[in-house]
């Protein structure tokens, strides 16, 4: 279980990280979404003990990550799978790891061999591998510990589409056997894939969170029309807010019918009118987020 409340952290007169708040529950992988600078790393160091937040908290089951006794026995964490020490084998690193962490050095094999690093791969420095090689030590270096919360900043970043397809089935199965995932990517159909849950962050705060498929399914209406300023117009005489969307299209947050509707009674012919979310989570990351920019503030 993995708790956040209201957790914000300033650089300054920047406020990187603000007012963020959500829960990741046993048996579910959350996927954690945003624009470059939207925050998420930094939420993902609080959250490690990496960096102290200004205000809030975040907690490992129950427990902040610092006064965790063994914290590599409670939460996984793969945060930068460049900072391992690149004059060690990859087999040293986690020997290394599995002797402070007091976990038997049979479990050494064990995980190489899940992420799919073999014998010869582990024998070869890590300065001399390639970042998918990284990324699969530092998932195993996260999973040494046998813990139930795994914390992953961008693990598919390097790997080629098997890998991608591998590590989507190994988070798949960690959760279904009751383990907590945050999991984050630029990879969005990754995420749509294997992930039960959403957080989108924009400019520090929260835009959306809940269940992957309510987000996708209450992602609004996108239409379209020849005459884009009247139906513009329309949509303004009846209320309803919108936004451009893609394609020269307009994403409104009501239902199909309402914007239908609206334009009908202003007589304006559409050449298209469907749920945005049928465009998946890529339309829906960029109807949420969308403009935002890490927000200044005076403090
Ligand atoms: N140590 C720091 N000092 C000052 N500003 C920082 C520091 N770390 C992060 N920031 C700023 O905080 C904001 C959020 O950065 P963060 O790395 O958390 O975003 P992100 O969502 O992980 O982005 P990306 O997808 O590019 O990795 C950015 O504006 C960044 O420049």
């Amino acid at each position: 279980m993995i708790e956040v409340a209201h957790l914000t952290k300033r650089y300054g007169g920047r406020t990187a990280v603000d007012d963020v708040s959500f829960t990741c529950a046993p048996g579910s992988v959350t996927g954690f979404l945003g624009p470059n600078g939207a925050g998420k790393s930094t939420t993902m160091r609080m959250l490690c003990g990496l960096t102290p937040p200004t205000a809030g908290t975040a907690t490992v089951c129950g427990v902040p990550y610092r006064r965790l006794a063994n914290p590599g026995r409670e939460i996984g964490v793969l945060l930068d799978a460049s900072a391992q020490h690149a004059g060690r084998t990859g087999r040293e690193v986690l020997a290394l790891a599995a002797a402070v962490m007091g976990v038997p050095r049979r479990e050494v094999d064990v995980k190489l061999d899940l992420v799919g690093l073999g014998a010869a791969a582990a024998r070869r420095r890590v300065g001399a591998y390639s970042l998918g090689m990284r990324q699969r030590l530092g998932l195993a270096h996260a999973l040494l510990g046998d813990p139930r919360v795994l914390v992953l900043d961008e693990p598919a970043n390097g790997l080629d589409p098997e890998g991608i397809f591998w590590m989507r089935g190994l988070l798949r199965d960690f959760a279904d056997r009751g383990g907590t995932v945050l999991l984050s990517s630029h990879l969005l159909r990754e995420v749509e894939a294997v992930a039960d849950r959403l957080v989108v962050i924009g400019g520090g705060r929260v835009v959306a969170q809940g269940g992957t498929e309510e987000l996708l399914a209450d992602a609004g209406t996108l239409v379209r029309a020849r005459d884009g300023a009247a139906l513009g117009r329309a949509l303004a005489a009846a209320g309803l807010d919108a936004t451009p969307g893609p394609g020269g299209g307009l994403l409104v947050r009501a239902d199909p019918d309402p914007v239908g509707q609206a334009a009908a009674a202003a007589g304006v012919a559409l050449t298209e009118l469907r749920p945005a979310g049928g465009g998946g989570l890529e339309q829906l990351f960029l109807t949420l987020t969308g403009g935002t920019t890490t927000k200044e503030t005076t403090a």
